[in-house]
């Protein structure tokens, strides 16, 4: 069987994932959505301020009645914020006031109480005189109601939250987050942390594809680990597509005696075959129980070759984050590639250009950590030089 293009595996991709994007919007409390994407644009219900206040502890006044200073006023009362509906104003009189309760009715100006002296219960002398509108807060001076606050796609930041909460919006429809489960095989594998007996290596795909998923703006439900043991995966793969919209797998996809994915995803009615690219040639896709399964290769760099390749352009979208924009850089040396596969080069950005930071081994899991972008090389192309301009695609970054 004749190996697919990397675009012919991405658009049979694409067609499995179409429910993805239409997971109805989630409500979650204002107070809860940091970090969330608005799904619609939120306009205001309200004015802000909501009415009409003062900015300053001080004296609410008329500004006629202090044209002229120092001048002596009758204070008729104290207003506190949230001390209710507020008086009348009296021209002549003055009302002690302060930050942020809201102005008797008529008055036109503050003056801090740092401009006054001779203060009493029943008077207050009046040193420097404020005009119409000074250190008053006007209703709807901030936003009015009806206008847009927060536009569809925000990615919602602490700033964000107050503004919202101010205008006392209790809760968001925000994008649902595509629930995601990982399940990675292979006897060998065991948890960081572990004793490892002859011949066993620690799980990185498991943390790798729970991260990316993350950062590209799914809810990991589930990360587990299967044996060789078809019994085993087939239990955890009934389970992984009870909770999720999506499952990666990865290892169990080639050519050894014991490709576990494989042989339980086959009889599924699974596509298992060759993408002409490098990490992550030997590819694999199922439906199971209506859920979308993305068998990736073991080899650490091949997993994450291919998320990056295949899944997180569309877990992005699905998640309403905006797309990583690929960049056309210089290549700071020569390089080599094989003919007939697309090459996914791990490199790092310098001042001078794009530098390779390893070779082509699947398994330099280490190199991988030291780049920042993979070199996109076509197919066709095998031989680039020092100033070449290349596609690059920047790698996850830790948070979306
Ligand atoms: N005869 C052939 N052999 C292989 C071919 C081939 O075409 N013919 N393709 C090679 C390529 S390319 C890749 S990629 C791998 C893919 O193999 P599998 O998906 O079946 O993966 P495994 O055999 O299970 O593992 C490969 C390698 O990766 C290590 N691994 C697996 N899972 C993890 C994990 N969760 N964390 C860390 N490391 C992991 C595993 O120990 C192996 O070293 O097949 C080639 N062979
Ligand atoms: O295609 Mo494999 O992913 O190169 O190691």
């Amino acid at each position: 069987m004749s190996a697919r293009s990397v675009e012919e595996h991405a658009a049979h991709i694409s067609g499995l994932l179409t429910g993805l994007h239409t997971l109805s919007p989630s409500a979650v409390p204002t107070a809860e959505a940091l970090g969330r994407i608005t799904c619609s644009d939120i306009a205001s219900p309200v004015d802000l301020p909501l009415f009409r206040n003062s900015q300053m502890d001080g004296y609410a006044v008329d500004a006629a009645s202090v044209a002229s200073v120092p001048t002596t006023l009758t204070v008729r009362g104290v207003i506190a914020a949230g001390s209710g509906k507020p008086p009348k104003h009296l021209p002549g009189s003055a009302f002690r006031i302060m930050t942020g309760a809201p102005l008797p009715e008529g008055a036109d100006a503050v003056v801090p109480v740092e401009d006054t002296t001779g203060v009493t219960e029943h008077v207050v002398t009046i040193e420097r005189g404020r005009s119409v509108g000074e250190f008053v807060r006007e209703r709807g001076s901030d936003i009015t109601t009806g206008m847009l606050l927060v536009t569809a796609g925000t990615h919602l930041e602490p700033r964000h939250i107050a503004a919202l909460s101010a205008v006392g919006l209790a809760s968001l429809d925000t994008y649902t987050k595509p629930r995601v489960a990982i399940i990675t095989t292979g006897a060998e594998l065991k948890s960081a942390g572990t004793t490892l007996e002859p011949g066993e290596i620690y799980d990185s795909n498991g943390p790798a594809l729970a991260t990316l998923a993350e950062a590209n703006g799914a809810d990991v439900v589930s990360v587990a680990r299967s044996s060789d043991d078809p019994a085993e995966f087939r239990e955890l793969l009934s389970y992984a597509t009870s909770v999720a919209d999506l499952v990666f797998t990865s290892g169990g996809v080639s050519m050894g005696d014991f490709e576990v994915v494989k042989e339980t995803l086959t009889p599924l009615g699974a596509h298992f075959g060759h993408v002409a690219m490098q990490p992550g040639g030997p590819q694999g896709t199922a439906v199971v129980n209506e859920v979308p399964v993305l068998s990736f290769p073991g080899n650490p760099v091949s997993t994450m070759v291919s998320f990056e390749v295949f899944a997180r352009g569309e877990l992005r979208r699905a998640a309403g984050l905006p797309e990583i924009p690929r960049e056309r850089l210089p290549l700071t040396a020569q390089l080599r590639s094989v003919d007939g596969k697309r090459q996914f080069l791990r490199a790092r950005r310098t001042a001078d250009g794009i530098e390779l930071v390893a070779g082509p081994g699947s398994h330099l899991v280490a190199a991988m950590a030291w780049a920042d972008v993979l070199i996109d090389v076509p197919a066709a192309v095998t031989e680039l030089g020092a100033g070449d301009l290349v596609d690059v695609l920047p790698l996850s970054a830790s948070s979306i």
